[in-house]
Formats: structure tokens, sequence, C-alpha cells
């Protein structure tokens, strides 16, 4: 049976393998002990200056996908959560085939067909930055629904020592409405945002690498909460249950 990875030819052609990420030990780049600037790649990706260097690949390794409809917050927590850490970060909306920028764009809704290839394209790229050595990467991704976060969960399928994780940033949709009328220069208009919560499918508690942060609170307040609960993950302490 076919699944959204099983690999198939492409114009006659056999897809590229997967990054070995099973080949242990290897050298990978350090993580840097002070902050150094982000340096933007042409692919959407962001290096936060990680430069390469021999030390042994982390037992370890996290993505950390940011999620939640138009205007959440996503890009704001991501590139915070990035920077804290030293990890590199994914804009997911640079990942997006020039098509469904200008559907969205027209104020025309992405269909589950729209966003198979951009959520693939998402998971290869998150496992390509651990491939290079990084302990983590954090992306932003809209994945709004669960069968979208379903195939982010592949990843670990194939490379046992990556751990998942999805921060649903949870606000009403008038709060996002608001965010998104105030922002200037950004082809997602405030007439998408009801699209995004017609279709969205919060997560459920079954979904246990969710965390769930509610971001109708100021934006320091959210990335404060955002970056302890991180860390008390990747560090497996048990989360207060006033955040559970
Ligand atoms: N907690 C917050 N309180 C108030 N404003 C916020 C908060 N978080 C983000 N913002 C602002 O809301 C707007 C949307 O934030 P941001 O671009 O990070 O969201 P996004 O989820 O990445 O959006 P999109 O999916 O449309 O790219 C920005 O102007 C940002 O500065
Ligand atoms: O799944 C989607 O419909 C898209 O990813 C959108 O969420 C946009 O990319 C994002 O919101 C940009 O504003």
């Amino acid at each position: 049976m076919l699944s959204y990875d099983t690999p198939v030819s492409m114009n006659g052609q056999r897809p590229p393998a997967p990054p070995n990420l099973s080949a242990t030990p290897r050298t990978i780049p350090p993580t840097p002990k002070v902050a150094l600037p982000t340096q933007s790649l042409s692919n959407g990706v962001h290096t936060n200056g990680v430069a390469p260097g021999p030390v042994q690949m982390p037992e370890e390794r996290h993505i950390w996908l940011v999620t939640g409809p138009a205007g959440c917050g996503k890009s704001t927590v991501a590139k915070f959560l990035a920077d804290a850490l030293h990890w590199p970060y994914i804009e997911g909306d640079e990942y997006h085939p020039q098509a469904n920028v200008d559907k969205m764009s027209a104020g025309i809704p992405l269909t589950d067909a729209d966003r198979w290839d951009w959520l693939t394209a998402l998971r290869e790229a998150s496992i390509h930055e651990l491939d290079e050595g990084h302990e983590g990467v954090v992306l932003t991704c809209s994945a709004l629904k669960r069968k979208y976060r379903d195939v982010i969960r592949v990843a670990p399928y194939f490379f046992h020592n990556i751990r998942l994780h999805f921060i649903y940033l949870d606000a009403p949709e008038e709060v996002l409405l608001q965010r998104v009328l105030a922002r200037k220069n950004h082809y997602m208009g405030a007439n998408m945002v009801h699209s995004q919560f017609d279709i969205l499918e919060r997560p459920t508690k079954d979904e246990v690498d969710v965390l769930s942060i509610d971001v109708s609170r100021p934006a320091d307040v959210v990335m404060t909460e955002a970056l302890d609960r991180v860390l008390r993950t990747i560090s497996n302490d048990p989360e207060p249950d006033s955040q559970k």
C-alpha cells in the first residue's frame, strides 16, 4: 500500500535516499556557548551562526514544531526558542511552493493536496538539519489538522534517536484576527483567518507529544513559558500539573 512516505519514482527517476542518521559516531558541529547572529540561507534555514567542528553526535535529537493558525505567533516563538537554544530555525512559510503562496495571497485557502508535499519537505528539512549534527531544530508549521501532524510524526520511525514535539499556540479567532489585521506586508490577509479556524483540528489529549500554550497573553510571557517547557521536556523533567 502506498503511504505518504513510500518512495515513488518521479519522471522515471528514483527519489533521493533519505539522509543517513543511523550511522554513529559522526562528526557534528558543537553547540556554541554564546549567542551568535542568525544567518539566513536561501533555503529557509536560519543557522544561528552554528559552525561545523568535530564533536560526538548527541544521543537524542529534537524536532520542535511551533504550530497553530495564521497570526498565532509561530515565527515569534520559534525564532526565540531557536536563538535561546542555539538551534537552527526553519521558517515553514518559506517552503510553500509559489503556487501555494499565490493562492493564499488571492484569499484562497489551501487544500489537503496543496499541503502534502510542503509537509514532507518540512519533515525532510528538519531531518537534514539533525543530520548536519545539530542537537535540535525548531520549525514553524501551521499543522492545522491531525493528519498533517501525522506526516511529521513519521520522522522518528526512520531514525529512532529523534524526539518529535509540537507546541500548539492557542488563542481565540478574534485575537488572531486583530493581530493579522495589524500586521503589514504579509501575503496572508485577515480574510484568511476564518478559513484556518474552519478546518482547525486542535490537538487532543491523546496527542501526548503536544504542549499547548495560551497565546492570548503578552508575547514575553508566552516566550518565557515556551522556553521553560521545552527545557523541561528535553531534560525529562515532569511538568507541574498547572501546565498540563
Ligand atoms: N503573544 C503575542 N501578543 C501580541 N502580539 C503578538 C504575540 N505573538 C505574536 N504577536 C504579533 O502578532 C503578529 C503575528 O505573529 P507571527 O508572525 O509570529 O505569527 P505566525 O503564526 O508566524 O503568523 P503566520 O502563520 O501568518 O506567518 C506579529 O505582528 C507579532 O508581532
Ligand atoms: O497551512 C496553511 O494554510 C498555511 O501554512 C498557512 O497557515 C500559512 O502558511 C501561514 O499562516 C502564513 O501566514
